[in-house]
């Protein structure tokens, strides 16, 4: 797509962690740049800063230097958050998809309630509901249900399995589930932080499979924290973080 922005820009980024005497270099300077349907597996020793650029992409802290950009957008950068009208554009798979399901609900209903939650945040402090206009997607009941079929579909999830508990899937269900979570807010990002390293063999290479696969055919960039090579050769590219400095 020329002359398009990127989907994710990561500019010179560093993160210091602790104040004063305390403070330590987490992540040094790192740049690096994930166009739509591409994947990027973030290695390095451990140590090196991986999970920290993660939290930075996802909003979770800010940068000491540098700037995040996303789809041309200023994302975050030491002086600023995410805007929380942007929030859905990165999204995060996270390393236990079990824990981060409330217990009690089905897996749709708490799919349903993130993508209502993001459409809030999008549209200010609306109900997000049918009355809102911006909302016609997920403000029906027919249309919030083809969303999460359709994201479950992608992630290579069962439908059937989006009526259980998590405590009623196993690992690899729990994780495509989580995985179908992201797809329905419809992001430019994934952000996934060792999310297969729970799983046997085989079923990791399966949640891979459906992680690059939902990420290519989405057109959504892939930003991929690994320690297992074999993931990361499955990727488009490799960046390999620098050691952070030593503390003086
Ligand atoms: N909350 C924190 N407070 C202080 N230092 C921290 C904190 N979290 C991480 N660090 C330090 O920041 C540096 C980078 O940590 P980070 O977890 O990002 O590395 P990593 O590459 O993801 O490591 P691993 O591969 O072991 O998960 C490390 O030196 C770590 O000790």
């Amino acid at each position: 797509m020329g002359g398009a922005a990127p989907a994710l820009r990561v500019d010179r980024v560093a993160a210091v962690h602790g104040r004063g005497a305390q403070a330590r270099q987490a992540l040094a300077p790192t740049s690096l740049t994930v166009e739509g349907g591409e994947s990027v597996a973030v290695v390095g020793r451990s140590g090196a800063g991986k999970s920290t650029l993660a939290d930075i992409v996802l909003g979770l802290r800010s940068p000491a230097e540098g700037r995040v950009v996303v789809r041309g957008l200023a994302w975050c950068s030491p002086s600023s958050a995410p805007e929380r009208r942007h929030r859905r554009l990165v999204q995060g798979v996270p390393q236990d998809p079990a824990a981060s399901f409330v217990p009690r609900w089905t897996l749709r209903a708490s799919i349903e309630h993130a993508i209502r939650r993001l459409e809030r945040a999008a549209h200010g402090s609306g109900p997000g509901g049918p009355g809102d206009p911006h909302n016609a997607d997920a403000g029906t009941r027919a249309g919030l249900e083809a969303r999460i079929e359709r994201a479950a579909g992608l992630a290579s999830l069962d439908p059937a399995l989006l009526d259980r508990r998590p405590s009623e899937v196993s690992g690899g269900q729990a994780q495509r589930a989580a995985i179908a979570r992201a797809l329905a807010a419809d992001p430019a990002v994934l952000v996934a932080d060792e999310p297969t390293s729970a799983l046997d063999p085989e079923t990791s290479w399966e949640v891979q499979t459906a992680l690059l696969t939902a990420s290519a055919q989405s057109g959504i960039a892939l930003l991929l924290v690994t320690h297992d090579p074999a993931f990361a050769a499955r990727c488009t590219t490799t960046v390999r973080l620098a050691a952070p400095a030593t503390p003086r």
